[in-house]
């Protein structure tokens, strides 16, 4: 099934949640809804549903119109973060009440559940009841009611938010393989932009009401279209910085407020028009060593070490700019002060306008490769 969005729009009273939203989601696609709370994630789901109306803006599914369709013509099937089991029904009860508006034969009824129980497997435990189960266990019931629906769109809701950390990342792995298998268009929502990068095929980022850029992960985290997304994909964040790029267009200086020390200079790859930037720098390009090794390395003080292990972000300060640098090592948590080298790659170096928070687009942009919005 394909779904499109356009236009859509909602707003209650004069509180606008969601602008001229507009998206292709493409057959048998697993596409996220992420960003943070309250950027209207959930009510684009529930439109799709047909749970809530949208104040303007048509729904497609494939080609045809369903804006005023009512939930149950829809076709879809829902997985909400509170699993909305019923209690009073085992666990094949109530995978098979979710087929009831289908009205199957009997004997399709008991395939599908069976079918349904193994694919999340849960054969053996078919006749306990909801609270004889874990929170894993109860999360693999409500996709299992969605998956024996058979339906072609399947809407989930932050399906995972109340499992912990580890049942969560293995609940990952197993909606992925399971979309892998059954190839229904499936419709995500979080908050979480790692559970984004990690699950999606396709990232739609929401904030402040509307649509901020859609893209693969990769898109997303290499090419941000703005300071937005630059800094919510990511983790640690991406670190920014206020740059002035001089006359010739050759440098760009970190623009600090105590000029006691030697200003960081940035060599750049390309000239840009000189003037004010924003300047984006990613953790893992920001080398860092206990000693000086060129002439572009910059003093810094170390702030805070958090080792991981086998990686350390470690908190830096120049004046009063703190940024993280991630490295791929077990950095001395005793040091003091270390030098850092900004990369020096066009790639690794994003430049934002401070008035918009736009990227300014590299050539390779401007020569028509798009990152593109919807
Ligand atoms: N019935 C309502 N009346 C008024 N405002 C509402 C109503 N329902 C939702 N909102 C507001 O709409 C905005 C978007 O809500 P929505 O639930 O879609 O956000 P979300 O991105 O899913 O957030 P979260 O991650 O917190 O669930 C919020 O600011 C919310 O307060």
């Amino acid at each position: 099934m394909v779904i499109k969005l356009a236009h859509l729009s909602k707003h209650y009273g004069d509180t606008p949640v969601l602008e001229d939203i507009d998206a292709t989601i493409e057959e048998g696609e697993f596409y996220v809804l992420v960003g943070p709370s309250g950027s209207g994630k959930s009510t684009i789901l529930r439109i799709i549903a047909g749970l809530i109306p949208a104040s303007g803006g048509d729904i497609y599914f494939n080609d045809k119109k369903v804006t005023e369709a009512a939930p149950k013509d829809r076709h879809l099937a829902m997985v909400f973060q509170n699993y909305a089991l019923l209690p009073f029904m085992s666990v094949a009860e109530n995978i098979r009440f979710g087929l009831h508006n289908l009205h199957l034969s009997e004997a399709e009824e008991n395939d599908r559940v069976a079918d349904a129980l193994k694919m999340v497997h849960l054969t053996e435990l078919a006749d306990r009841k909801p609270k004889e189960l874990s929170g894993g266990q109860q999360q693999r019931v409500a996709v299992a009611r969605a998956i024996a629906t058979k339906a072609n769109l399947v809407l989930m809701d932050e399906p995972l938010s109340n499992l912990d950390a580890q049942l969560r990342n293995e609940m990952r792995e197993e909606l992925v393989e399971l979309h892998k298998e059954l190839k229904m268009t499936l419709i995500y929502v979080t908050h979480d932009q790692t559970e984004a990068m990690t699950m999606g095929e396709r990232i739609m980022v929401l904030n402040d009401h509307k649509v901020q850029q859609v893209g693969t992960p990769l898109d997303l985290y290499n090419h941000p279209r703005n300071e937005f997304v630059a800094t919510f994909i990511g983790s640690p964040k991406m670190n920014m910085f206020t740059v002035a790029v001089d006359e010739l267009g050759k440098t760009a200086t970190l623009v600090m407020t105590d000029e006691d020390q030697r200003p960081a200079v940035i060599p750049l790859p390309e000239p840009l028009p000189a003037g004010t930037y924003r300047l984006g720098v990613r953790p893992e390009k920001i080398k860092l060593s206990l000693t000086s090794t060129s002439a572009y390395d910059v003093p810094v003080q170390v702030v805070n070490v958090a080792s991981l292990g086998r990686a350390s972000n470690v908190t830096l300060r120049n004046h009063d700019i703190e940024f993280i640098a991630d490295v791929a090592e077990q950095f001395p948590e005793d040091a003091q002060a270390a030098f850092v080298t900004f990369p020096t790659e066009a790639a690794d170096l994003h430049f934002f306008a401070p008035d918009t928070g736009l990227a300014v687009a590299s050539p390779e942009e401007k020569a028509g490769v798009s990152h593109g919005v919807a």
